[in-house]
């Protein structure tokens, strides 16, 4: 009998349910629909997409800037980790976004460091978590999101297309994120927003290569925006991208890694 491994993705996903459960158990649905209004005044969303189209309508690249502290295929990638100081020099070299981690079991995330980094500076922020209930999205909006990351590879399509409606009921923004041509065919079917990532990291077992973007990119209607997502570390990988027509990216460990990440994306992104 052949006993199937579980991949990375599949344990993530499935401790993800038994997370939700405790959070339910814990905030019912009602105190956080509360929580999202009260959000709607006092943060109201600072339109995620809007700034990333605004940096390439003025020939700059739209960059989403990574706060994250570990990953499950790295480890630790910064200590002493503070959100609120890698917003601020973010902010200063001209992302156009910024994205926080806030799964705690497999990246060492927190909602506190999303709310410690919005509130340090302007910018519009993405929740970036495994998101596969409503219940997330609601909380996404509770603690100040402006955009949520919905993977195309832990959901159906009707699941996609419920959550990304709800998101954007609620205000927000959303990146639907794909890796190879079925993952796209269901997102092209099941959701409505422009903002398309393709991952070169593959969820299930890290392998990464930039030419999932290549072979991928052709397929993208041309009113979405395409971000990259994954393994741009150098100049030549940001020039390559542009030379090809993608001006969107995500960027993490490469900046978590620099003493000062707003000096290494503007290291990587001053033309
Ligand atoms: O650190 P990198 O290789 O620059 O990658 C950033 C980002 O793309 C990556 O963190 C990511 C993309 N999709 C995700 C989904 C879940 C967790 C993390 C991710």
């Amino acid at each position: 009998m052949q006993v199937e491994t579980p991949t990375i993705l599949k344990k993530i996903v499935a401790r993800k349910y038994e997370e939700i459960a405790e959070r339910k158990s814990h905030t019912p649905y009602g105190n956080l629909e509360v929580a999202a209004s009260v959000a709607n005044v006092h943060n109201a969303p600072r339109g995620f997409a809007q700034a990333m189209r605004h940096q390439i309508a003025i020939g700059k690249a739209a960059v989403i800037a990574e706060v994250k502290q570990a990953s499950p295929s790295k480890g630790i990638l910064r200590e002493p980790f503070i959100p609120a100081d890698i917003a601020r020099s973010y902010e200063r070299s001209g992302a156009a976004c910024l994205s926080v981690l806030t799964d705690s079991d497999f990246f060492k995330g927190h909602e506190d460091f999303l709310v410690e980094a919005r509130s340090a500076c302007k910018l519009p922020v993405i929740r970036k978590d495994f998101i596969v209930d409503e219940y997330q999205v609601l909380e996404a909006r509770a603690i100040g999101a402006d955009c949520i990351l919905l993977i195309a590879a832990c959901l159906s399509g009707d699941k996609l297309r419920q959550l990304d409606q709800m998101a954007r009921d609620l205000g927000m923004d959303v990146l639907v994120e794909v890796h190879n041509r079925p993952e796209l065919d269901l997102a092209l079917e099941y959701t409505e927003t422009e903002l398309f990532g393709i991952n070169n990291r593959d969820l299930h077992t890290f392998e990464l290569s930039l030419d999932h973007t290549f072979e991928l990119m052709g397929s993208v209607p041309s009113d979405r925006l395409i971000v990259t997502e994954s393994g741009i570390h150098t100049r030549d990988d940001v020039a390559l991208m542009r030379q090809k027509g993608i001006h969107a990216f995500l960027v993490g460990e490469a900046f978590m890694r620099a003493d000062d990440p707003g000096e290494k994306l503007a290291e990587l992104f001053q033309s």
